[in-house]
């Protein structure tokens, strides 16, 4: 079967009743989409039963900045025909901000965050109303999930959404996220939603991430300089390596950049999920046979809730500086961080904390949860455990309570 011939969604055929579906999503057809010379992250994100597709602001506004409707039905012409297919679709839109613009008679992208907010206020509406017209042809139902990065960062919230998410896809419905613009501060913002729809494609236990875009594929430079190349495989960190991804886009309407797509494909990738990094303007090829775009192979294998926020959504709140040692140790051999491999402290923790463990040129290398306090640590550093008092002869962080980190 090819691409074209995907199981097709129908504008306006007739209602279903909501039923809870089952919650392991149906297998896709059996017969691959994709032709077998296709790398295997091409097959496998072919052939993901649920998946988590993110669109950025670029994608779904026109020139003057206001919503695209005629792009925002296309994305969901492309996502209803996979939902069609058997796919579990969690969709993660930007686009609140641009297009809450024009209501609000504002002619550019305001860089403060309390007129972000009232335009996230306006748009958001608008976006979420947009989407439950535009899904509504297809008899599929919307609901609006909006995630502040509280919700991730503790693990009480992390249920709590995982338990929502989870009974929406049971019911049929399509979430359609966003970061609740309105409420979050400037310190605990995602700001862009590149990363927000990897940790989400974590917390629902999707089989593979989109990430949608104004730009067809990741490129070796900015690509409206000549001379870039497209990068269309990327297996490991090697592939990316002389990659120079910019931080502001062509629209001048997202957030972030290409370095924010290139972080957030490497973190979900990290941890499992395979990624398709296209453009929204080939989002019927990069939903179906997945032969367009960027896409990222699976560096490392799936984590169980805990270990993913503790390595990636946690907040730090202090860090600890290794001897190469050390490095090598709770890094290469997976060992328990000892007061001996440990050079400084920094920052204000109690036990129980998460911290950032870094090497001696302050990469960080792994985060964890640390045994004690931050005031109790540095007359420990540097002493081998058999010249500590007995009740401090014990882990600094438990090989069980740590997560390496892939390499900048
Ligand atoms: N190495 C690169 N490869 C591809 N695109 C890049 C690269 N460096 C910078 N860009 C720019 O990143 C932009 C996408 O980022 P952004 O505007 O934030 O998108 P979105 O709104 O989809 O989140 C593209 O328009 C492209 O010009
Ligand atoms: N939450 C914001 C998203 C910010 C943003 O622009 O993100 P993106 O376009 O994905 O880089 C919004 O809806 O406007």
């Amino acid at each position: 079967m090819t691409g074209s011939e995907l199981p097709q969604a129908t504008p306006s055929s007739p209602v279903a009743p909501l039923t809870p579906a089952p919650l392991t999503p149906a297998p896709l057809s059996t017969e691959p989409l994709t032709p077998a010379s296709l790398s295997a992250a091409r097959q496998a994100v072919s052939a993901a039963g649920r998946i988590v597709v993110k669109v950025g602001s670029s994608s779904l506004t026109t020139a003057e900045g206001g919503l695209d409707r005629s792009r925002l039905d296309a994305l969901v012409d492309a996502v209803a025909a996979r939902c069609a297919a058997g796919s579990q679709v969690v969709l993660v839109s930007s686009g609140a901000i641009a297009a809450g613009l024009a209501p609000l008679g504002v002619t550019r992208r305001p860089r403060d965050l309390a007129t972000q907010q009232a335009a996230a206020s306006v748009g958001q509406l608008t976006l979420a109303h947009a989407y439950a017209n535009s899904f509504g042809r297809y008899a599929l139902t919307v609901g609006q999930v909006l995630l502040t990065a509280d919700d991730v960062v503790r693990r009480a919230h992390y249920r709590n959404a995982q338990r929502t998410f989870s009974r929406l896809l049971a019911f049929g419905a399509v979430p359609v996220v966003n970061e609740n613009d309105t409420v979050a501060t400037e310190e605990i913002r995602f700001g862009d939603n590149d990363r927000l729809a990897a940790l989400v494609a974590h917390l629902v236990g999707a089989d593979a991430l989109f990430l949608l875009s104004d730009v067809d594929a990741l490129y070796d430079g900015d690509p409206r300089q000549p001379g870039a190349q497209r990068v269309t495989e990327v297996a490991g960190a090697a592939d990316v390596d002389g990659v120079r991804a910019g931080t502001v886009g062509a629209s001048g309407l997202g957030t972030g950049g290409m370095a924010s797509k290139l972080a957030a494909a490497r973190l979900a990738a990290s941890a499992g999920i395979p990624v398709l990094l296209a453009g929204a303007a080939d989002a019927v090829r990069a939903l179906g046979p997945a032969d367009v775009g960027t896409a990222f192979a699976v560096t490392g294998s799936r984590l169980t809730a805990r270990r993913f926020w503790l390595g990636h959504a946690a907040d730090a709140t202090g860090r600890l500086t290794l001897d190469d040692g050390a490095v090598a140790a709770v890094v290469g051999r997976r060992r328990s961080l000892l007061a001996a491999g440990i050079t400084a402290v920094d920052g204000s923790f109690d036990a129980g904390d998460v911290v950032e463990l870094v090497d001696l040129s302050g990469h960080v290398v792994a985060r964890g949860v640390v045994g004690f306090d931050a005031t109790e640590l540095p007359a420990l550093i540097g002493r081998s455990s058999h010249d500590l008092p007995a009740e401090q002869r014990r882990e600094v962080v438990h090989a069980d309570d740590l997560v390496p980190l892939p390499s900048p």
